[in-house]
């Protein structure tokens, strides 16, 4: 999948729907067994996403507010494989969200949940996601500081698994979803994937009953 939402790919509630309404297809699509999520912005090609579009965030309506908040949850639900440039705070989310990130690696790419930096706060789920990838202790100092970690920092802390030099990256994805489709039948591994977020999938859904 190509995400190119110029300039940057923000998240907006468009984009987002857009996003969830396209992977549902795929879902239901049983030809299709796995995912790789890319940007192809013409003009800024170094950015997987910028993150939660800004704009959504200041002056809506609690309407709009609900349902962008929503289909932010939604997109958490549903992701599989990426590759990527900078990666900012619901830009990091969404490649936290997938089995495995490839990130190419050029120092002038970051990847991190920067919310304190911008004087807000990242959401429990995403928290949450980044302790499950990268353990407690990472993520205290990592979203503490709001700290956007360079491509071999990233590596480091367990953030993303593979850094391969930029033209590869497509390919070096490729080649890793035909590894992870080798596992013998899609249920055994969905299976797995549902009860390592069994717990934090309970927790969203407390969350959004208060
Ligand atoms: C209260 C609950 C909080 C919930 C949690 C929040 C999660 C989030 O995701 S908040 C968003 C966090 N995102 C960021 O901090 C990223 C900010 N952007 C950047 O760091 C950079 O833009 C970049 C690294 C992604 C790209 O840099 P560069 O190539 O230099 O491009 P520009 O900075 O010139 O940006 C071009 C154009 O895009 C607009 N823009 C950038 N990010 C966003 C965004 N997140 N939402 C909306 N628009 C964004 C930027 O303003 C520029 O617009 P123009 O000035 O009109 O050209």
């Amino acid at each position: 999948m190509h995400m190119q939402s110029p300039p940057v790919n923000s998240l907006s509630l468009d984009f987002l729907t857009e996003l969830c309404i396209s992977l549902e297809k795929l879902e239901m699509d049983k030809g299709c067994r796995g995912l790789i999520i890319t940007s192809v912005l013409s003009n800024q090609p170094k950015v997987f996403s910028a993150g939660l579009d800004i704009l959504e965030m200041y002056g809506k309506s609690p309407e709009h507010c609900g349902e962008f908040w929503k289909v932010v949850q939604e997109m958490w639900l549903k992701f599989y494989g990426s590759n990527m440039g900078s990666s900012p705070a619901g830009g990091c989310l969404l490649s936290l969200t997938c089995d495995y990130r490839i990130m190419a690696d050029n120092p002038r790419y970051t990847i991190g949940l920067n919310e304190t930096q911008l004087g807000i706060v990242a959401p429990f789920w995403f928290k949450e996601t980044m302790v499950n990838t990268v353990g407690h202790r990472n993520t205290e100092v990592a979203l503490q500081l709001g700290l956007l970690y360079k491509p071999a920092e990233a590596l480091k802390i367990g953030l993303v698994d593979q850094l391969v030099p930029e033209d590869q990256v497509f390919t070096v994805a490729s080649q890793t979803m035909t590894k992870w489709l080798t596992i013998p039948g899609n249920v055994s591994v969905i299976t797995t994937k549902s009860t390592l977020n069994l717990l934090f999938s309970f927790q969203l859904w407390c969350f959004n009953l208060v």
